[in-house]
């Protein structure tokens, strides 16, 4: 693996291809055996080489971004080096919990859980009126403090799980577990390139089969909330994101509520995928004058 040590980009042939080259056939086919390499590799660079931590911690929620996210960790740091954690509330779906544990039996990881309930429920006391959505977000934050805690304790870091097409939908709490972490394998494959990179690292079909869900409200899912199936939001999304207009991304079978859709997901959601922004005062200023973008 030497071509790819120390490398943040795949190499080109695990890339679809873009407009420029042609016009994809298959846009979201993956060489699925590079992209392993290449993203295990990422993740001994980006944790030990880079930032020296050779243990991380996995928020595993059940669902398939965090398995394969556990997947590639248990390769990249092996199996007694990833924490798994699992972080329900009273709330969750049960099946969470045992899907996680899938992983975990699968992989042999040393595991914990711990509930979430008290935290959250103290401060859904302090906001009696507080929606669902919002207690929702509060989850998803409340799990980020706990992974961040676990990570200073275990002196590890803890994995982001976004996966790029969640990321292009803003469908993620912002500066929660899976946007507020220190390194990411997943933030640059669509979901359905996640599904089949699953299959090939073997992870348990009962965690592949089942419809994706943020799990913070009761019988929420991804694709109610999005309005799109995930197959068909990725192959509009890509061709969006490579160039074509509409009337070319309507001849491939979509209609154009559907083209609009994604069009307006993405361009409603561009301030989350943003860091926070400082005002500027001064020619020292972090981020545009001070650019030291690597930690070595
Ligand atoms: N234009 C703008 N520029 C900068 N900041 C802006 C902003 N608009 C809102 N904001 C701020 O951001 C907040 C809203 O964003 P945010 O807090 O992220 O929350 P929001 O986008 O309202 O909700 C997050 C959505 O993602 C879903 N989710 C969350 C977590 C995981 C998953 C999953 O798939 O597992 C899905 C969740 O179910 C919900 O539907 C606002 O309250 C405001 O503070
Ligand atoms: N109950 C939980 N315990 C631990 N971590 C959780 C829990 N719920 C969510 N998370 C973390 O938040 C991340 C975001 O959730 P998300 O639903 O997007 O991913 P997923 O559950 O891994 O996959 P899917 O999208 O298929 O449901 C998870 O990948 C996981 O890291
Ligand atoms: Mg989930």
């Amino acid at each position: 693996m030497s071509e790819l040590k120390g490398a943040r980009t795949a190499p080109r042939a695990a890339l679809p291809m873009t407009r420029a080259e042609g016009r994809p056939r298959k846009p979201l086919a993956l060489n699925l055996e590079l992209t392993t390499d290449f993203l295990v590799s990422f993740l001994r660079d980006e944790v030990t080489r880079r930032k020296g931590f050779d243990r991380v911690v996995v928020p595993l929620s059940g669902g398939i971004d965090s398995a394969v996210t556990a997947y590639l960790a248990a390769r990249a740091f092996g199996p007694e080096n990833v924490h798994a954690l699992r972080l329900p509330y009273r709330a969750s779906d049960p099946d969470s919990l045992a899907h996680a544990q899938l992983v975990v039996d699968a992989l042999g990881l040393p595991a914990e859980t711990l509930d979430i309930t008290e935290m959250v429920d103290a401060y859904a006391r302090l906001v009696p009126d507080v929606t669902p959505h919002r207690l929702g977000n509060v989850m998803a934050r409340v799990r980020m403090i706990v992974a961040f805690d676990k990570a200073a304790e275990l002196g590890a870091v803890h994995l982001g799980t976004g996966n790029k097409t969640e990321r292009f939908f803003g469908y993620y709490t912002w500066h929660d577990v899976a946007d507020a972490a220190p390194v990411s394998p997943l933030g640059d494959l669509f979901k359905t390139q996640v599904r089949a990179l699953a299959e090939h690292l073997g992870v348990p079909e009962a965690v592949r089969r089942k419809p994706p869900s943020a799990d913070l409200v009761v019988g929420q899912s991804d694709e109610a909330d999005l309005g799109i199936s995930y197959e068909r939001a990725d192959t509009i999304l890509i061709h969006h994101l490579s160039g074509y207009g509409d009337a070319y991304i309507e001849s491939l079978g979509f209609s154009a509520a559907e083209i609009a859709l994604v069009r307006g997901l993405v361009a409603k959601t561009h301030w989350k995928r943003a860091l926070p922004i400082h005002a500027v005062v001064s020619s020292t200023a972090i981020g545009e004058f001070y650019l030291r973008p690597v930690d070595y």
